[in-house]
């Protein structure tokens, strides 16, 4: 069937009349552009993909299969196709993300050059399901997101000569020139809020769908772009970003991106299912099937294409969805289906459009890159990720509650349970259950409480890292030091509880001596917790590991059995031990110095021989824990950092 079908363009929208019988008729206005302010220093970026192939490694499954493609400065690109096309695949390749166990040929090119994965410090993307940290507002969030981009970036410097033509521009680049205080972030945060429309929500909690109320879906997607447009990205990719939404919800976000296409970016987004006045709102379409491009072209041409490929679309009909439909694999009619598939790729390599497409790609100039986004430095990223750590830790009071409530019942409980103990025997081998006690105490519930707060930041942190926004340490450092205060204050308030309730020697000295140990302990089991969760990818996996570690380390501590007389290929393993130093350091601290005539140095020495601990040895249990505290928070880092780089 031949169907001829005219589409011009006209003033804010498109119509596009079918000739024959089978008459489309589809009119659309574009909403008029709600002017971009944020359009300083935006440099003109080409991406060109050229005969991408990606197999799997393993059974070297073909996933993409010779796709090649152009997305040009001010253009915004709808990457569609049925569910298992290759759409995010394509995606991930563009952006160099996600490709472990994948093979690839072909080149992706910015600007004629090859940049590999340098290609995220110049680009934004904005995510299907964006990570963002529950307890922060909207504003908050922003203020303290993009610490590079707000701070020292230059990309207000270049290429301005060609770019930046109004007065708004000169003046925001004048802003960004400035080393951004306070006040300029706060002014740029202020314009993109009011450009995404975030202001209403502005001082909303983000929240966590499904367990703390927050923002809506469609604020949260806003608040995606806003996250991207901060570091003033002049390509931008966006994941299915308007899936989920109401129609109006989507309409705005695609008109979001229409602006930001007009003022001379580039966008490349996964599109799913638009309605056909989103459609007609972009300026180029790529379907690809079963790992194919199907076509390439404008809206207007892929109704002409698919027409004269005989599949026109009928009356009232969504092009999107009917093409899309084309281009699926039936469950009923595999045979047919891949039949049809396989005649419109093959309609498509032999016409204008993908000829068109392979004359431009070789058509590309290699011109200037916009320079890639810069660190400000550890103290500023640090400094900026240690304020957004500690809101977070202030602002989920029900953890800190829940910690200290915890720890102040078990200082009761071991308080009352060794009640003043006497100065006979089995006083003093009470006393030293209930020494033991507390260092188990401040072990297991830290140890395994810490592995189940990291788990949940990971993904945004692999995330931001990818997009050059700090380096692993600063963010270590940070989270380390924010965590600081609620792994060390409450196990030193149960120590205290307990202390007079036992009857412990309570010189200020001693007191001091204690409180010193158990936060010590309390670090050494934070510390190593912690790096079992930089190590392993899931919390029960760190789990399974920490319970029979920690239970070696507490077997080795001197309770159960005196530690020099286990057989000498085991005995160094003690010096190991948090428990061994911590209970060591703790039973010392009693026993060296009672003020009691009765306590004879006799009696003293038998109770530390016991356990083999010598009376002088308090300082090195200090020394002791100190390491391993040090190399946990050090083997900690390094396991993130492997980790992090090996999640690209
Ligand atoms: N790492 C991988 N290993 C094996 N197969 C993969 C891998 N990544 C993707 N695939 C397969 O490649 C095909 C294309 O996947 P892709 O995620 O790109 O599709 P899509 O078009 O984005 O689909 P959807 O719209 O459902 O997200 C699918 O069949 C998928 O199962």
């Amino acid at each position: 069937m031949n169907t001829k079908l005219s589409s011009k363009r006209f003033s804010g929208g498109y119509e596009s009349v079918n000739t024959n019988s089978s008459k489309v008729f589809i009119l659309f206005r574009r909403k008029k552009s709600t002017e971009i302010q944020i359009n300083d220093g935006v440099t003109p970026i080409t991406v060109t993909w050229e005969n991408i192939e990606v197999k799997t490694r393993k059974k070297g499954k073909a996933l993409l299969n010779r796709v090649s493609g152009i997305a040009k400065p001010g253009e915004m690109v709808a990457l569609m196709g049925a569910s298992g096309a290759g759409k995010t695949t394509l995606l991930n390749v563009l952006m160099d993300r996600n490709m472990k166990g994948l093979e690839k040929k072909g080149t992706v090119k910015v600007n004629g050059k090859a940049i590999g994965e340098k290609i995220s410090l110049i680009s934004g993307f904005a995510q299907q399901q964006e990570i963002f940290i529950p307890t922060l507002t909207v504003k908050e969030y922003l203020m303290i997101q993009r610490p590079a981009a707000l701070t020292t970036t230059p990309r207000a410097s270049v290429n301005t000569e060609e770019q930046v033509t109004d007065i708004k521009c000169t003046r925001l680049q004048a802003k960004l020139r400035m080393k951004a205080n306070k006040a300029t972030r706060i002014e740029r945060v202020e314009e993109i809020m009011d450009m995404l429309g975030l202001q209403k929500c502005r001082n909303s909690k983000i929240g966590n769908p499904g367990l703390v109320k927050g923002i809506s879906g469609g604020e949260a997607r806003r608040l995606t772009f806003a996250c991207e447009l901060l570091s003033n990205p002049s390509l931008l990719f966006a994941d299915e970003p308007t899936s989920g939404l109401d129609s109006f919800m989507a309409a705005t976000v695609v008109q979001i991106m229409r602006d930001l296409a007009n003022s001379g970016r580039t966008l490349i987004a996964i599109i799913h299912q638009p309605t056909a006045d989103l459609y007609f709102q972009f300026d180029k379409i790529i379907f690809l099937s079963l790992g194919r491009t199907a076509f390439i072209g404008t809206p207007e041409e892929s109704i002409q294409f698919f027409s004269d490929c005989g599949h026109p679309i009928p009356k009232n009909f969504n092009p999107p969805e009917w093409i899309q439909e084309k281009l699926s694999v039936q469950p009923t009619d595999e045979m047919e289906s891949y039949q049809r598939i396989k005649d419109i790729i093959q309609v498509f390599e032999t016409t204008k459009f993908s000829k068109t497409s392979t004359i431009e790609l070789q058509m590309i100039p290699s011109t200037k890159l916009p320079p890639f986004s810069e660190n400000p430095g550890f103290f500023v990223e640090t400094g900026a990720l240690l304020k957004r750590a500690s809101i977070d830790v202030v602002r989920s009071p029900a953890q800190m509650r829940m910690k200290l409530i915890q720890k102040i019942v078990m200082g009761l409980f071991i308080g009352s349970l060794y009640w003043q103990q006497p100065l006979d025997w089995r006083g003093v081998r009470n006393t030293n259950s209930a020494l033991y006690f507390l260092i188990a105490e401040l072990t297991f519930s830290t140890m395994f409480g810490i592995m189940t707060f990291m788990e949940h930041e990971l993904p945004l942190i692999a995330r931001e890292y990818h997009d050059g926004l700090f380096y692993v340490i600063s963010y270590y450092v940070s989270r380390c030091l924010s965590y600081l205060p609620l792994f060390t204050f409450d196990g030193a308030v149960m120590v205290l509880i307990s202390y007079w309730m036992i009857g412990l020697n309570n010189t200020w000295q001693q007191v001091l001596k204690s409180i010193l140990i158990a936060v010590l302990v309390e670090q050494s089991a934070t510390s190593c917790g912690l790096f079992l969760a930089c190590l392993f990818e899931t919390t029960s996996v760190a789990i399974a590991f920490a319970v029979p570690i920690s239970g070696l380390f507490a077997l080795l501590s001197g309770l159960y059995g005196n530690t020099n007389n286990f057989p000498v290929y085991i005995q160094w393993m003690q010096w190991t031990s948090w428990f061994r130093y911590g209970f060591e350091g703790l039973v010392v601290n009693q026993w060296t110095k009672i003020d009691n005539p009765k306590f004879s140095n006799f009696f003293r020495n038998f109770i530390l021989d016991q356990f083999s601990f010598k009376a002088d040895n308090y300082h090195l249990d200090v020394i002791g824990l100190g390491s391993i505290v040090l190399f946990f928070y050090v083997a900690g880092y390094v396991a993130l950092l492997v980790r992090i780089r090996m999640s690209r």
